[in-house]
């Protein structure tokens, strides 16, 4: 792996009870991969972002890039950040207003030749898309063209890693997505390993090859997207991504094999259907998705409608099935019903993914 972090622990003596704020996390990117740490507020991310970089030192474990050690908790190495050949991209662009976007940019590599110099600042300037904007000053520019001067200004001076810090989140909702599909393209374009931190799901499946989820310091899964929403390792995971509900359920063995028998009717799923003894009594509660949910009138199941936010191509359905479950469901929001209304759904999971039950989630 190009990047490679082993048993990393982050710990700030100040904090209360004096819990690690990154407790032995290991995660490899191979050159050229972009990597995205999500979770909730406080669970670590930028702590980890820290410790890459050389600004915090790490409590235990070890950061290497191309297997050149940076820091090393056991021996006491820890490189200092300006010694790390990392580039970071922060939440606020941190651009200098006084200068035009190509000194921005050139900010950093002012040790090269002249001609150098100016040649590199316009290969970042055509990177980003901004050939137009060079002599302008940043307050000219529109919010995602600052990032992309951010970007260009900590790509210039060719890093080994790039880590970027919630760059998108002073961006308002549309912009982001689509800049976070810029951002990926320039950063394959120039072949830069990365790693970003977010809290936007929509974000991190945007522009990562590799999302780890991270709760209370630990690294919970660390995959690509389609494993995290379809295969995730932990109960925490399977809530964090996407939107669903955990309900009551239990696995029998059926003629064809182990099915899964839940409110919404059996579940077939041969290939990963854990086996009845997989869980005492079979019981376990199986994780519904809101795009595992069918709206269909011929189907004997009957939920009520509690909530719906519209979503523009899709409704985001709350319902409440008769015998008391919960679930959520995406609907074509040209089927448009009313709150309260009644409506036929069915179950249509591909993967089936269940975990131990646990009785006060209902
Ligand atoms: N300088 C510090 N001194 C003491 N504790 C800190 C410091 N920085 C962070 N922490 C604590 O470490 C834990 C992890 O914080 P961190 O900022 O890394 O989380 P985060 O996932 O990036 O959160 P957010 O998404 O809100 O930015 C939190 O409990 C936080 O209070």
């Amino acid at each position: 792996m190009f990047l490679s972090l082993e048993s990393v622990g982050v710990r700030y003596t100040r904090a209360s009870g004096g819990r690690a704020a990154v407790d032995g996390i290991t995660l490899g990117l191979a050159a050229g991969q972009v990597g995205v740490l999500i979770g909730p507020s406080g669970c670590g991310k930028t702590s980890l972002l820290r410790a890459v970089a050389g600004l915090e030192r790490c409590a235990a474990g070890r950061v290497l890039i191309d297997g050149d050690v940076l820091s090393d908790a056991a021996s006491g190495v820890h490189l200092a950040p300006e010694q790390r050949r990392i580039g970071m991209v922060f939440q606020d662009y941190a651009l200098f207003p006084h200068l035009s976007v190509a000194d921005n940019i050139a900010f950093g590599i002012g040790a090269l030749p002249r001609a150098e110099r100016q040649a590199r600042v316009q290969q970042m300037l055509d990177l980003v898309g901004l050939g137009h904007a060079a002599k302008r000053a940043p307050h000219q520019l529109s919010g995602g063209q600052q990032q992309r001067v951010a970007l260009a200004r900590a790509l210039a001076p060719q890093p080994r890693l790039l880590l970027l810090d919630e760059p998108f989140s002073s961006l308002d909702v549309d912009l982001r997505e689509r800049l976070a599909q810029e951002v990926r393209s320039i950063l394959k374009e120039s072949g830069t390993t990365a790693l970003l931190v977010t809290h936007d799901q929509l974000e991190a499946f945007a522009v990562g090859d590799v999302i780890g989820v991270m709760n209370q310091g630990h690294l919970e899964q660390w995959d690509d997207a389609y494993t995290l929403y379809h295969r995730p390792a932990s109960r925490f995971v399977a809530g964090f991504i996407g939107h669903g509900v955990f309900a009551p359920a239990q696995i029998v063995a059926c003629a064809a094999g182990p099915c899964v028998q839940t409110p919404l009717g059996e579940l077939h799923d041969m290939e990963n259907c854990p086996l009845p003894e997989a869980f005492p009594l079979g019981e376990c509660d199986v994780l519904l998705r809101a795009d595992d949910i069918v709206h269909d009138d011929a189907s004997t199941v009957r939920a009520r409608i509690e909530r719906k936010a519209f979503r523009g191509s899709e409704f985001l359905y709350t319902l409440r099935l008769e015998s008391g479950e919960q679930v959520l469901a995406h609907v074509p929001s040209h089927h448009d019903h009313h709150v309260g209304e009644w409506i036929g759904i069915r179950a249509e999971v591909d993967h089936v993914v269940t975990f131990p039950r646990v009785a006060a989630v209902r």
